[in-house]
């Protein structure tokens, strides 16, 4: 039996303005360990709420999560966010690399901010990533100074710096031209076939069906039989 790398159970959330509105509806599911899963639906339908309930990133829900055999529901703040830098790392649809920092200062940042003292270490890692990228030849460049293709490619670099157990992808390929979008799934999907474990939000049918499983939502439940037999 495959192991479960993350486990949600009857995941609810509220927003409460303009007035109270349940946007997921006990979404329970399981993702194993190397899986490459997509979360797809209409828009509105509570994808990228649900990602960020799996990426801790939003603590106000109903349900648990366990991540990585630890049960990151109610932890303190503190913790978490050292959880979330050491266990996951996120690639949105906008990047949010820091514009005045180089590519290299962006990727590295994650690595610093767990308190790695080994700098030249943590800057040949981050290098690395970006070779994996295709990206070391920009390095040395201001992130701000990228097209938004290479700047999708920094951030997926700096996702990938604490070698995080799950990739968590909010339409990485959303906000990118059709040349740039592919380049990004096949980033994603080479990923995929190195073992990890991947979760994107995607509109697109055609980089949904190159994962190994779609979970379909409709008006904030799940579609499918999320948990595998
Ligand atoms: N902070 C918030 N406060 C109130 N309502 C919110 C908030 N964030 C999202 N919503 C609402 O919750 C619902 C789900 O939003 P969510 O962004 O999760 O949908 P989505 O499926 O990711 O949509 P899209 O595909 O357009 O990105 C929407 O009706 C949205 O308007």
């Amino acid at each position: 039996m495959q192991e479960a790398i993350l486990k949600a159970e009857k995941l609810s959330k509220y927003f409460y303005e303009p007035s109270r509105f349940q946007v997921l509806h006990e979404v329970s599911l399981s993702i194993q360990k190397g899986e490459f899963v997509s979360i797809m639906g209409k828009s509105g339908c509570g994808k990228s709420t649900l990602l960020y309930l799996l990426s801790t990133l939003d603590t106000d829900y109903e349900g648990t999560i366990d991540i990585h055999g630890v049960k990151v529901t109610g932890l303190p703040e503190k913790n978490l966010a050292r959880f979330r830098n050491e266990h996951i790392g996120f690639v949105f649809q906008f990047h949010f690399l820091l514009p005045e920092f180089t590519a290299l200062q962006n990727v590295m940042l994650p690595a610093l901010k767990l308190g790695r003292l080994d700098t030249p270490a943590i800057e040949a890692h981050a290098m690395e990533k970006l070779r994996q990228m295709e990206m070391h030849e920009h390095a040395h460049k201001l992130s701000g100074k990228l097209s938004g293709g290479q700047q999708q490619r920094v951030a997926i670099a700096r996702a990938l710096i604490n070698d995080p157990d799950i990739i968590m992808a909010d339409e990485p390929t959303g906000n990118l031209d059709s040349t740039n979008a592919a380049i990004i799934s096949n980033i994603l999907q080479e990923l995929a076939r190195q073992d990890n474990t991947i979760i994107i939000v995607t509109h697109d049918r055609d980089f949904a069906n190159r994962t190994d499983r779609i979970i379909e939502m409709v008006d904030g439940r799940l579609q499918e039989p999320a948990v595998h037999p």
